[in-house]
């Protein structure tokens, strides 16, 4: 059996007297696309926050690549190797696209975030930036600030920066939202070669992106998987097509 990169069981998170995480048990395997899918308010934000470190769980346990990561920091897990993309931006707006992948790629190197350094000439540090900004299809907007970057490439300059921290393990959240069509369906494009590198956990709403790119789908109802399978196997599943797909499916 091949070894999931990243394993949750049973995550508990309460709100009150909500449970906006009950019970949850998923696994993130190699080379895979695997979709979280769900209604507003499913628990969906919840979930990734735990698992990325900005919310602790009341219970469960998360493993990345067989550790136990459940009690680090959201910047130890990174340093670990679970990369992921925001919902808000976590870029610095006014660096240019390659500085902040310098960074990343200086980050992962294991030195210090060394601003007074001359950074911008260290060819150790540019050459790796610019093989990944060519990678996401961003090479031609490298020397651009963040901020002039557009939505689209901004989630690529994030999944960029991801790839130089050597990400073991990527997480998505809605990486679609505010793109229009030609948008959605270049970074569809990009993900598709982009789980061979890391594996990819991705919430979203964009159900033509779904369907285009997961392996395998679970969808979270109410603080629960109600349902995981593949693509066809969601599509058929009558509790999912009453909870959530509707004329979807
Ligand atoms: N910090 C918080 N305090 C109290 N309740 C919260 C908090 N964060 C989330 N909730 C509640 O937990 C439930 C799950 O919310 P969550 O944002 O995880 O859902 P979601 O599936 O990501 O929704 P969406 O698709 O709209 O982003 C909701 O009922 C929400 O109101």
């Amino acid at each position: 059996m091949v070894e999931p990169v990243l394993q949750i069981d049973n995550l508990v998170k309460s709100f009150g007297a909500l449970r906006a995480t009950d019970g949850i048990t998923l696994d993130l395997k190699p080379g895979e696309i695997h979709a979280l899918i769900g209604p507003n308010g499913a628990g969906k934000s919840t979930l990734i926050h735990q698992i990325c470190g900005t919310l602790r769980q009341d219970s469960g346990t998360i493993r990345l690549a067989g550790e136990d990561i459940g009690a680090l920091s959201a910047a130890a897990r990174a340093r670990r190797g679970l990369g992921r993309t925001f919902q808000v931006s976590s870029l610095a707006p006014e660096f240019s696209a390659l500085r902040n992948v310098m960074l990343a790629v200086q980050a992962r190197q294991g030195s210090s975030f060394g601003f007074f350094r001359p950074v911008m000439r260290d060819r150790s540090l540019i050459d790796p930036a610019m093989a990944i900004l060519e990678r996401v299809g961003l090479s031609d907007r490298a020397r651009l600030p963040a901020a002039e970057l557009s939505h689209g490439e901004r989630r690529q300059l994030e999944i960029a920066m991801a790839l130089a921290l050597q990400s073991k393990a990527l997480l998505l959240d809605e990486p679609m939202a505010g793109m229009g069509p030609e948008g959605s369906k270049r970074l569809t494009g990009f993900l598709d070669t982009l789980r061979q590198e890391a594996p990819i956990l991705l919430v979203e709403h964009d159900m033509d992106a779904v369907f285009a790119l997961a392996d395998r789908i679970s969808v979270l109802v109410y603080g629960r998987i109600i349902a995981t399978g593949t693509v066809e196997d969601i599509r058929r599943d009558p509790a999912v097509r009453t909870a959530y797909l509707g004329d979807h499916a």
